[in-house]
């Protein structure tokens, strides 16, 4: 969690109830960065789980992922690029 991107919920990289966000921006190891968004049929959902008082957000299964499936997790509601109808159809002409 990057504590420069909880101050100002409006530089979120993956915006996330309120002002929690993941920073996805830079390799670090973690797995949570690789998972992408699908707001209409995700397998799996985020929820704050605090742990000694430290905020994470952690994934769970919605229902049977098989191995090799993508997992992915509703962004939110923001107007993401990706799921623009006109951006679809402009990538899939390419
Ligand atoms: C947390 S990263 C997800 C992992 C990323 N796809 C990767 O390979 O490193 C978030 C970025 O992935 C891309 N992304 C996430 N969900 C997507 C989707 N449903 N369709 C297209 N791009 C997506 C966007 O560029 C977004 O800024």
């Amino acid at each position: 969690m990057e504590n420069s991107y909880a101050r100002d919920c409006s530089q979120t990289v993956m915006s996330f109830i309120s002002c929690f966000s993941v920073d996805a921006a830079r390799e670090d190891g973690s797995l949570g960065r690789l998972v992408n968004d699908d707001h209409i049929n995700p397998n799996s959902n985020m929820k704050i789980i605090t742990v000694k008082g430290k905020p994470h957000l952690c994934l769970f299964a919605t229902k049977s992922i098989n191995p090799g499936e993508e997992i992915t997790y509703n962004y939110g509601d923001s107007e993401w690029p990706w799921r623009s109808k006109v951006l679809k159809m402009t990538l899939h002409c390419y």
